[in-house]
């Protein structure tokens, strides 16, 4: 197997190349050559075994030689050792046919760690082979960020800049990134929002001068492993209601599209998912495309679910890539219309092949919150305002076939939002008791890219 680019024209790269590379050179995103199928009896073996056995099987064939069978093994086991509950991803019963996947109980309290975790002992196992550094710059709403910085603090062979919206994340998402000591790691709060930082990011990758010379990494959803990671949830959530043999629907609530393409790479690898729901917030991007074709960007509103502020969503060109039969050139031509005009329509058969997979709904900023005051009166389940996003579209959906609603993040990331609509203040877990005591170290940035790239290039350890 081998990774070709959403655009076509990119070098072919191996596992380890597109996991080290980010963005493709050509502007697009990687993606395997062939999507491997797994057997029914293969999928119907997973019942009983646990997360890490659940993860190496989903995984392992799209590896190649990067990793042994046991050093991949190995990874695995090490990346969800400090997860804080045992099967890593519980389910919790909502209503008879509505679950709810809890993926928060990692390090940061958000569903990043999955992947974060496991790309960081990859990047680690890698790089020590090699001797090679490289410079990890990120863009994030929030979790991705604090996840990234986790993931890599101490790291003697990686640098990590991690840019965020000054003013738009939760003040626990903020300090989880400007608090931690270790000099490898920085936060760089932009004046802007979220699509503002993903743009940077992307404009670094394209100036190859400036990425040759600092070796950029990309950890967002860009970098396929990112999203492979997380299709592993989709198997281990589904084979626990009957799958093979009872398919299964998934609601999860979306900004950049990456966590539900998961679950298209998990449907297309042979897992029986009848629909794949998108939940959106007001920035109601991804929903609208569905509804009308259109793909138009409209500038970001800030909301009460601030990880979802995105409009320009990068994993859609995944999503569209195979809507347009692997026609690299068709995605080129779409993604350049986005950049000159704003906007692209997609064609007929394409958003045909969309709707087949997809369904979508958008959740106001009132819904939202009496979603989450709904859900904890009446089941005693506190959301974060994502997860509650989600829960809320789900119900539109429900009908014979499970639902499985992702929840995405940990209420007590968004106290704020969830005391305000609850009446319940989420405590953080104990070992983040101090996160509001540590001293924080940021640097404020213009929308400059020439000052961004001097922060990173001076910032990079010796
Ligand atoms: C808590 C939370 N929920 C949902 C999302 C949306 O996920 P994706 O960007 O993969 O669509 C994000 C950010 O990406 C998030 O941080
Ligand atoms: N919601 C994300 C935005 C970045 O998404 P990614 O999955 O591409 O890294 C965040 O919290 O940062």
């Amino acid at each position: 197997m081998h990774y070709v680019s959403t655009r076509g024209t990119a070098p072919h790269l191996t596992f380890e190349e597109a996991m080290l590379t980010g963005l493709a050179r050509d502007g697009g995103l990687y993606l395997p050559s062939e999507v491997p199928t797994l057997t029914p009896a293969t999928i119907k073996a997973m019942a009983g075994k646990s997360y890490e056995e659940i993860a190496y099987t989903v995984m392992r064939p799209y590896i190649g030689e990067t990793f042994t069978d046991a050093q991949f093994m190995d990874l695995i086991t090490a990346a969800y050792a400090g997860f804080g509950h045992d099967a890593r991803a519980p389910l919790v019963q909502m209503a008879p046919n509505h679950f709810l996947l809890e993926l928060f109980h990692g390090p940061t309290l958000a569903f990043k760690d999955f992947a974060m975790q496991l790309i960081g002992q990859m990047f680690q196992a890698s790089l020590s082979r090699s001797g090679e550094r490289v410079t990890i710059v990120g863009a994030t709403s929030g979790d991705t960020g604090s996840a990234a910085i986790e993931a890599f603090r101490g790291l003697d062979a990686v640098d990590v800049f991690i840019l965020y919206p000054h003013g738009r994340v939760s003040e626990v998402q903020r300090r989880q990134m400007t608090t931690p000591t270790e000099s490898n790691v920085h936060a760089i709060a932009v004046d802007g929002d979220f699509d503002t930082c993903q743009a940077a990011v992307k404009d670094m990758f394209n100036d190859f001068e400036f990425r040759d010379a600092v070796k950029l990494a990309g950890v967002n959803s860009i970098n396929w492993g990112r999203v492979l990671a997380q299709v592993v949830y989709y198997f281990s959530s589904a084979v626990s209601l009957g799958a093979p043999d009872r398919p299964v629907s998934f609601t999860v609530p979306t900004g950049n599209f990456g966590d539900i393409f998961a679950g298209f790479i998990a449907k297309k690898m042979g897992l029986p998912i009848e629909k794949l729901v998108v939940a959106t917030n007001q920035n109601d991007i991804l929903h609208r495309a569905l509804e009308t074709g259109g793909y138009v960007t409209q500038g970001v509103q800030p909301s009460i679910s601030p990880s979802m502020d995105i409009q320009v969503s990068s994993n859609f060109e995944r999503a569209l890539y195979f809507a347009y039969d692997c026609d690299g050139a068709a995605v080129a031509q779409q993604m350049e219309q986005l950049k000159s005009e704003g906007g692209f329509k997609i064609s007929q058969g394409a958003l045909e092949g969309l709707r087949a997979v997809y369904a979508s709904g958008r959740v106001s900023e009132a819904q939202t919150s009496a979603m989450i005051s709904r859900a904890f009166g009446e089941m005693g389940e506190l959301l974060c305002p994502h997860s509650a996003i989600g829960v809320e579209v789900a119900q539109d959906h429900l009908g014979t076939t499970p639902m499985i609603t992702l929840a995405t993040a940990h209420p007590a990331k968004f106290p704020d939002a969830v005391t305000a609509a609850s009446g319940e203040h989420p405590p953080l877990p104990a070992r983040m008791d101090d996160l509001f005591d540590r001293d924080e170290r940021v640097t404020r940035v213009a929308n400059d890219l020439a000052a961004i790239q001097k922060i990173i290039k001076d910032g990079i350890s010796a």
